[in-house]
């Protein structure tokens, strides 16, 4: 498969601060890639090297197997950016938003008429099209930004945290109209604080922190970097101090945490745990509610990677 973006040996600084080190990395043709990472690891700023936004110190990027530059105007024209931030006229309808920015691409009156309709359809604004901005819900608004920067069918696009503060129905739309730009054959670059949708969505992940990548894969495969294998929980309002020192005891068993309702116990080796540990409370007359075991979560592993939940 074609790498679509070709980053080798990016660095950028700000005065003392090295917000992107020596950073290589490729996205292939067809890929949603989850670019992760604490706040200030330095997504952000990789991204805006790659759109020619920033001047970096050192370092090449190629999109399209072409150098990018800020006047590479040709490769610009088949990349769309959603930015966090909503960017859209107040003025403007939702159909003349989409409008005005697929114009700046598309000058064939029929062929834009066409693809800002399927702009609409993709992010579910058919009953809103002569709605203006200020009378969208949040979530719709944030729908209408994402049609403004994919109406022109870019072959690359970047979303930037696309999801952030909406509502779960939008939500959904937007990451089943990310797949499905994908299924029709663009690549994209996706950031977001949320690991179950990185889970959902994304083909591959790149872990970075401060600057640098910490990890590089499919979500199943980052899952097996994890020291732990299992994870046990138990909600119980009855454990004693001596049974958690003596729960970490137990074999195979990496850490145990109790908060007066729930216990957490993670292993280092995942079989058989969960019955020992039933057979453990049994023995100490300890009563549960519930009990329940669970494979390590990427989000685990980020946090061992980092040191940091990604969601802060
Ligand atoms: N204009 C700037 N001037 C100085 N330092 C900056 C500037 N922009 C970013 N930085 C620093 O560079 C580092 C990387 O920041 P960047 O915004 O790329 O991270 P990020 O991963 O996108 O963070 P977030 O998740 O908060 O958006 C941070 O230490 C940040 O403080």
């Amino acid at each position: 498969m074609q790498n679509v973006i070709e980053v080798r040996n990016l660095t950028k600084e700000y005065k003392a601060v090295k917000a992107v080190d020596d950073l290589s990395f490729e996205v292939q043709e067809g890929e949603i890639l989850g670019l992760l990472g604490p706040n200030g690891s330095g997504k952000s700023t990789t991204m805006n090297c790659i759109l020619s936004l920033l001047n970096f110190g050192s370092g090449s990027i190629r999109i399209f197997g072409s150098e990018m530059r800020p006047d590479a105007y040709e490769i610009k024209r088949k990349i769309g950016v959603v930015f966090q931030d909503v960017a859209v006229f107040e003025e403007l309808t939702v159909y003349e938003n989409i409008d005005y920015f697929c114009g700046l691409y598309i000058r064939d009156k029929a062929i834009r008429k066409q693809y800002i309709e399927e702009a609409i359809a993709l992010v579910g604004l058919e009953e809103y099209k002569k709605f203006r901005p200020r009378q969208l819900s949040g979530g719709l608004l944030r729908r209408l930004n994402i049609a403004c920067g994919i109406a022109h069918k870019p072959k690359l696009i970047f979303l930037d945290e696309p999801t952030v503060a909406v509502d779960p129905q939008s939500r959904n739309n937007i990451l089943d109209g990310i797949m499905t730009l994908r299924n029709q054959g663009a690549t994209i670059v996706y950031t977001t604080h949320y690991m179950e949708e990185v889970e959902i969505i994304c083909d591959r992940v790149i872990i970075l922190d401060k600057g640098k990548i910490l990890a590089d894969g499919t979500c199943d495969s980052l899952k097996k970097l994890a020291r732990i294998e299992e994870k046990v929980t138990v909600e119980t309002n009855a454990l004693a101090k001596e049974c958690l020192e003596e729960i970490r005891q137990l074999a195979h068993v990496d850490g145990a945490a109790y908060d007066g309702q729930s216990l957490s116990v993670a292993y280092r080796q995942g079989k058989n745990n969960l019955i020992e540990l039933m057979e453990f409370l049994k023995k100490r007359n300890i009563s549960y509610s519930k009990i329940y075991s669970e494979r390590p979560t990427l989000n685990d592993v980020f946090l061992e990677l980092t040191g940091k939940e990604l969601r802060d």
